[in-house]
């Protein structure tokens, strides 16, 4: 089988690690680079202990690709850096795998339309993991019945973005199926203002950050007498590993862009 030459963005992160590990033990992978905000000129080796990896860092994407034979990018820097890369390895036919968050209905539309143009597979994955696209799937299901929805996101308190994009894309799918309800009391008040936390449709999520977390989310559906939680903890960043892998195969088998990993596993 014929290596899959990859570009990681982010290598020193605590998911980029995770991911030159499994690239290191992917015997079809191949790092054939990386982009780091800093280290430009350096070797992948001198900067992270894995000795194997002779792959050279290069500070901007333009000048990493114009040097180096890839064919899927890996980006797990930050909301807006994402982003900007993305399009830049789609206007390179270089298939991006993107594990940041921040797209907009209106970036996703452009995107796509460039995928589609340039025929080029590409992944966004609000997340990884395998254990949270089902309950993102099962809470999908439950609110078909139970429209009363609260999301509760609770993150490491390193990260940027609130609410998280796993958080937004539950949200997302359950707007699909679920009837618009106001919830809660008509006349209720916010004495301290967010206490009833961000509102989309009607639901409301909640974010906590604290240290000592990693990734967890409760989806919480209340009814007549009864009330349903579905709930997802990740308790470290190997568990979004298996889903990263499985994006790089498969957007080498794509030519548009799909966004959620709930939309290529069975
Ligand atoms: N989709 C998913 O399943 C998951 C996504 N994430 C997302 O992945 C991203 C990274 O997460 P962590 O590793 O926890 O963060 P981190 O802060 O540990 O790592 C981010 C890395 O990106 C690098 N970076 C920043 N700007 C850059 C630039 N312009 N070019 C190249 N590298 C740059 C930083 O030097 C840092 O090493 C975040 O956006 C996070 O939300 C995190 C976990 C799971
Ligand atoms: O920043 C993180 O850590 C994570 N980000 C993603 C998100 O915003 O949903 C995925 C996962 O929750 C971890």
């Amino acid at each position: 089988m014929e290596k899959i030459r990859i570009v990681l963005a982010g290598p020193r992160g605590k998911m980029g690690t995770e991911a030159l590990k499994m690239i290191e033990s992917t015997p079809h992978f191949e790092l054939a680079a990386a982009v780091d905000s800093r280290n430009g000129g350096k070797r992948i080796k001198d900067i992270v202990g894995l000795p194997s990896f002779e792959a050279l860092i290069y500070e901007d994407l333009h000048v990493c690709l114009d040097e180096t034979v890839a064919d899927v990018l890996i980006d797990l820097t930050k909301p807006e850096i994402g982003k900007k890369h993305l399009e830049i390895a789609l206007e390179r036919n270089v298939r991006p795998v993107i594990g940041t968050t921040g797209f907009s209905d209106e970036d996703l539309r452009r995107l796509s339309d460039l995928a589609a143009d340039r025929q080029t597979g590409a992944i966004i994955a609000p997340n990884f993991a395998i254990g949270a696209i089902l309950m993102m799937k099962f809470s999908q299901m439950a609110a078909k019945y139970l429209p009363h929805v609260e999301i509760i996101e609770k993150h490491h308190d390193q990260k940027l973005d609130a609410p998280s994009g796993t958080a937004l894309k539950t949200a997302q799918l359950i707007t699909e199926v679920r009837e618009s309800v106001k919830q809660g009391h008509p006349e209720e008040t916010e004495d301290l203002p967010g206490a009833r936390g961000a509102e989309l449709d009607g639901m409301r999520i909640h974010s906590v950050r604290l240290p000592g977390l990693v990734a967890h989310q409760e989806v919480i559906f209340g009814g007549e007498g009864q009330t349903l939680t579905i709930k997802h903890d990740s308790m470290n960043r190997a568990s979004f590993m298996p889903g990263v892998k499985l994006a790089v195969e498969r957007v080498m088998k794509i030519d548009q862009l799909v966004y959620g990993l709930e939309n290529i596993i069975e």
